[in-house]
């Protein structure tokens, strides 16, 4: 099947409200799927069920692979910089092999890492402290971690959060070439991924409201309309996007 996850009229609460209401989504194989929304609106919550770390209290979610295919990139990693581990560790901590030499990791286990780094363009920063290493920097050692495991897809939460704008598009420039061969699925803010680096995106408040980049190119002309981002992005969770969207002054 062209899916790699399908979710079928989920619902789930931490408590008694629900968290999240009828979701129905389905995952393609190479899909850039960008996950938006506002805050607290359960986009987070929507990740960690596909993870399998929360369970669904109601609905469904049918995986074509296995938990460990999939790569996770969790939001504002709490790692203590201040920590001495080497980017080469930080690595070898998402390695899921199972020979272990009598210090540790094997030599197998170590050349996976280094593969990682090296697919990360990283591979020169091995041995520096995570510390001593730029945002960006950090956060492409923390995909190296995800891609040990030789994911399928890859989810990131929010992974350009407090990152430069150079730092920025180097990370979604990285993802754009691991789409090449994985499915990506990503929580993000910013509007530049969708217009620039999305096939698909996902509206997530209580509810979602899915969309082809395509079809939303042809309701907003973005070459000769000036695109007000907090109006597009709440636009983008109504079913029904106004098409003669014009830029008021408000
Ligand atoms: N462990 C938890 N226990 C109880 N409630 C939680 C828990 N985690 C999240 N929530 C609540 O569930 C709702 C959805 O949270 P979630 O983190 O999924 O939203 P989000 O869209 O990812 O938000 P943000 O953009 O701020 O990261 C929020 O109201 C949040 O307070």
């Amino acid at each position: 099947m062209n899916k790699i996850i399908e979710i079928k009229n989920l619902f789930f609460t931490y408590d008694k409200n629900y968290v999240l209401e009828d979701i129905n989504l389905d995952i393609l194989h190479n899909d850039f799927l960008a996950i938006i929304g506002p805050n607290g609106g359960g986009k987070s919550t929507l990740l960690k069920l596909i993870l399998d770390l929360l369970k669904p209290k109601k609905g469904q979610i049918k995986r074509d692979l296995s938990i460990s295919s999939i790569g996770y990139v969790p939001q504002n990693t709490n790692l203590n910089t201040d920590f001495p581990i080497t980017a080469l560790e930080v690595v070898l901590m998402g390695h899921v092999g199972k020979k272990k030499s009598f210090f540790g990791y094997c030599k197998e286990d170590v050349s996976c890492a280094m593969n990682s780094l090296k697919q990360v363009g990283m591979e020169d920063f091995a041995n520096s402290k995570i510390g001593d290493l730029s945002g960006g920097q950090r956060q492409r050692v923390f995909i190296a971690r995800a891609l040990c495991s030789n994911p399928k897809i890859m989810l990131l939460d929010e992974p350009t959060a407090s990152i430069d704008v150079k730092g920025q598009t180097e990370i979604y420039e990285l993802l754009k070439e691991l789409n090449k061969s994985i499915s990506i699925v990503v929580i993000s803010h910013d509007i530049s991924v969708l217009m620039n680096y999305a096939k698909n995106v996902a509206h997530v408040n209580k509810n979602l409201v899915y969309h082809h980049l395509k079809n939303i190119e042809q309701t907003f002309d973005t070459q000769n309309e000036h695109l007000c981002e907090v109006e597009l992005l709440s636009a983008l969770g109504k079913k029904q996007v106004c098409c003669n969207h014009t830029h008021g002054d408000a």
